[in-house]
């Protein structure tokens, strides 16, 4: 990290010296400030590339000016020093928008890591910023995908991957927040390192800890050897943890821990351990929602919301549908040996229509579905499965419903063509040439259908 102009607020001359004193080898030049007035005067002066910050200052309470330093244009990250004991008045902190927080007293070290850190995401944010209208890329590290939303994703990874900073991915079920992990470890300095990834939503919650931390032989009933953990298993690479809002909460009060200091106790061991692992972590639900209903730790959630990276559902990145859909295709076509080459206008037309719940995964799965049941050189819309077609009315308001009867379950094509098109008319507010268009018809083939259902119809 480049030398960079530190603004250190602290009244207790003593601290303040140490400080610089743990600075040093960092090349930085540091300011002090022993008052808010001070810090204020030389915050005018000249803005510095960041803030260090004691709460308690004889005129008056940091927080203060941490809000006046937040309300000015590109303000310089701020990390907030409070007394042992106060992590309720660091959380009110990070949430007024400090970049990060040190409880007193800490070491050497932490205070290097912490300004190091810092100073690297406020870097990112301004190569992100700059970085605003590069060429549209087609897919990135296993991406497939042109959408706008998806660039925004590709230059947030790019960026963060070669910093040690955590990535927090959020986005639906199958948007692909896994493949994000994959994208940072591998472009990161990491990639040499194993990438570990862990599901807490698929492990039973009371086996989640040992997952992570690995456990001693006898740490409880079915531990009949010691086994290592995924924490150990990532030492030097990436950790990925999915789902983790699927923690209890004394859990993620070790996690949070174990991210502050890099130490960590197996299950049942006496001796902490410690480790070097990258954090990439999600979740499908909304990360601040489970904060305030009490399931998500707050000084975690701001622990973790380092590197923000929101998936879009796939029903909202446009034409990306057909582009995954075509490497889906030649990809299955391949492994499974079939001819398919591309798909015909009106499976076309239903891909488009189809809402996909289940995102990117739903789309592969789909056809993955119809290469393996068929074979031609075109998937056509009757090839893809019947949750595809549900798009255009809910399995629920199909008609009789037992889930173990399949003359009940299988609708007749002419009813799935039906609704196909009464969809499709519908998402296209009446107008029959558009909805044709998409459907890859004839205006007059849907005029003419139309009016054979006649009465029938409404
Ligand atoms: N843009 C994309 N391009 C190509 N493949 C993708 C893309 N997005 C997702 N996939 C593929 O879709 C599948 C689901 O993706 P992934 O497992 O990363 O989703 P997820 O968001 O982690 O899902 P979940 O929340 O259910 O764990 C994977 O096979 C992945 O490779």
């Amino acid at each position: 990290m480049p030398q960079a102009r530190l603004l250190l607020v602290e009244d207790t001359l003593s601290l303040a010296t140490l400080y610089r004193e743990y600075l040093r080898g960092e090349g930085h030049a540091i300011q002090h400030a022993s008052t808010l007035g001070a810090a204020r005067e030389a915050l005018a002066e000249r803005p510095p590339d960041a803030v260090l910050l004691d709460l308690r200052l004889p005129d008056g309470d940091g927080l203060g000016l941490l809000a006046e330093i937040r309300a000015a244009p590109n303000p310089p990250p701020v990390v907030v020093m409070t007394a042992h004991g106060s992590v309720s008045v660091a959380v009110d902190a990070m949430r007024a928008g400090a970049s990060d927080f040190l409880v007193k007293p800490f070491p050497a070290e932490r205070l290097v890591v912490t300004v190091a850190n810092v100073l690297e995401r406020a870097a990112l944010r301004r190569e992100v910023a700059t970085l605003a209208a590069g060429a549209p890329r087609g897919g990135f590290a296993g991406f497939i995908g042109a959408a706008p939303a998806m660039q925004t994703v590709y230059r947030i990874l790019e960026n963060a991957a070669p910093s040690r900073a955590t990535v927090f991915v959020t986005g639906e079920s199958g948007t692909g927040k896994e493949l994000a992990a994959e994208a940072v470890h591998a472009l990161s300095p990491r990639s040499g390192g194993a990438f570990v990834a862990l599901n807490c939503a698929a492990i039973p919650k009371d086996l989640i800890e040992s997952e992570i931390f690995g456990h001693v032989r006898g740490a409880f009933t079915g531990a009949v050897a010691d086994r290592p953990g995924a924490a150990r298993a990532a030492d030097g690479g990436t950790l990925f943890l999915d789902e983790l809002c699927e923690m209890d909460l004394a859990l993620q009060g070790k996690l949070l821990r174990f991210i502050q200091t890099g130490s960590f106790v197996p299950v049942g061991a006496s001796k902490p351990l410690r480790t070097d692992v990258r954090f990439v972590c999600a979740t499908n639900r909304d990360p601040l929602e489970e904060v305030r209903a009490g399931r998500f730790r707050e000084d975690l959630y701001y622990r973790l919301h380092v590197v923000p990276v929101a998936l879009p559902p796939l029903r909202e990145r446009g034409e990306d549908v057909i582009l995954l859909a075509d490497a889906f295709l030649a990809r299955s076509a391949a492994e499974e040996g079939k001819r398919f080459a591309r798909f015909a206008p009106d499976a076309l037309a239903l891909l488009r229509a189809h809402r996909w719940p289940g995102n990117v995964r739903e789309l592969e799965n789909a056809i993955r579905t119809a290469v393996v049941l068929h074979d031609a050189e075109e998937v056509t819309a009757a090839m893809l499965p019947v949750t595809v077609h549900g798009g255009a009315a809910p399995p629920a308001a199909a008609p009789g419903g037992r889930a173990s009867d399949p003359a009940r379950r299988i609708r007749p094509l002419a009813e799935v063509e039906r609704e196909a098109i009464e969809e499709a008319v519908r998402l296209c507010g009446g107008n029959i040439p558009k909805a044709a268009a998409f459907l890859g018809v004839s205006p007059s083939t849907l005029y003419r259908k139309r009016e054979a259902w006649g009465g029938q119809r409404g």
